[in-house]
């Protein structure tokens, strides 16, 4: 396969992509017992701006701890890591950054304490991972893991066969995208996103608390909404909610903000991207590329 990128940081050294390898006896290969993260570098013509980047690495430690392993490095060695991977590419483009720490000890054993640890920084060109101009989506048959069986605040390898057989079912039935219900029926998570509707002008999205990631682009739309006016409850959100809003859209460091126009065969709304949802999309946009002065220090310059 192609390589994505020219280098790889792996245990604290820049290695050519092709010589980042493991052994097939890697403990993560066959548990998933991998925490990894998803950032974005955003190119504005200048410079390469990553976005949150320190939300994500405390995420990162915050999921190794709740998986009960510990990154061999400290936060600032793995966000001095993500930078010198992203300078070591000398990418001049959008990328997708994905450090992945885990469980590398050759064994079979599912007793991680003393286990060793291994951390990869992984960085490719990226654009849109779903499109803009709207998507349609599918309400799955697979229910997101509950909180009591799977800790899903964690991004934990393992627990994404949830959302891989998620996406596979919508995407065999025709559709761009899945939407999980949880135990209870309410619609929590798209397989790769947090979720939010519109009713009326009023913003919704599901708790923490109700088995989803506690996303750091949630947050940021949060933050932004309210600076737009735009009121916003976090709540549970039933299928009836869904197929009858205003509005619906996604939410994620790879999704961005991308606009739900159609769910299970039902025109959601117009049928076309919300205002709402594109005001939000066109301020996020601005945001991340460093063009609204309230949010700079959530960028961090690479070059
Ligand atoms: C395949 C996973 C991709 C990854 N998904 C991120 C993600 C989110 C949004 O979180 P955040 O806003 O912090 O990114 C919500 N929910 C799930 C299940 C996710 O995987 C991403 O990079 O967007």
């Amino acid at each position: 396969m192609k390589p994505h990128a020219k280098y790889v940081w792996f245990n604290g050294k820049i290695v050519r992509w092709e010589d980042a390898k493991i052994h097939v006896m890697t403990h993560a290969l066959h548990y998933g017992t991998s925490i990894f993260e998803g950032i974005r570098g955003y190119w504005n013509g200048d410079n390469l701006l990553i976005f949150r980047l320190d939300d994500h690495v405390e995420r990162m430690f915050k999921s190794a701890k709740i998986l009960g392993v510990t990154i061999p490095y400290t936060r600032e060695e793995v966000r001095k890591a993500v930078i010198e991977t992203t300078q070591a590419n000398n990418f001049r483009e959008d990328v997708y950054i994905r450090p992945v720490a885990f469980v590398s000890t050759e064994t079979v054993t599912l007793d991680i304490r003393s286990l060793e640890v291994s951390l990869a920084v992984i960085i490719f060109p990226f654009g849109k991972y779903l499109s803009p101009k709207g998507i349609r989506a599918a309400i799955v048959s697979w229910r997101r893991a509950h909180n009591t069986m799977l800790p899903v605040m964690a991004k934990i390898g393992g627990i994404y066969v949830n959302s891989v057989l998620a996406l596979t079912e919508a995407k065999s039935r025709g559709y761009d995208e899945a939407l999980l219900m949880d135990l209870n029926g309410y619609v929590v998570e798209g397989s790769g996103e947090n979720i939010f509707v519109v009713r009326g002008r009023k913003l919704y999205t599901p708790p923490v608390h109700q088995s989803i990631l506690e996303g750091i682009t949630r947050d940021t739309i949060l933050r932004l909404s309210s600076d737009l006016g735009i009121q916003a409850e976090e709540r549970p959100i039933t299928r009836e909610e869904i197929y009858t809003a205003d509005e619906v859209f996604l939410v994620g460091t790879a999704a961005e903000v991308t606009p739900v126009v159609e769910v299970d065969g039902r025109p959601i709304g117009s049928g076309e991207p919300g205002p709402i949802t594109m005001k939000i999309a066109e301020f996020y946009s601005n945001v991340v590329r460093g063009r609204v002065e309230k949010y700079l220090n959530w960028l961090t310059p690479v070059y």
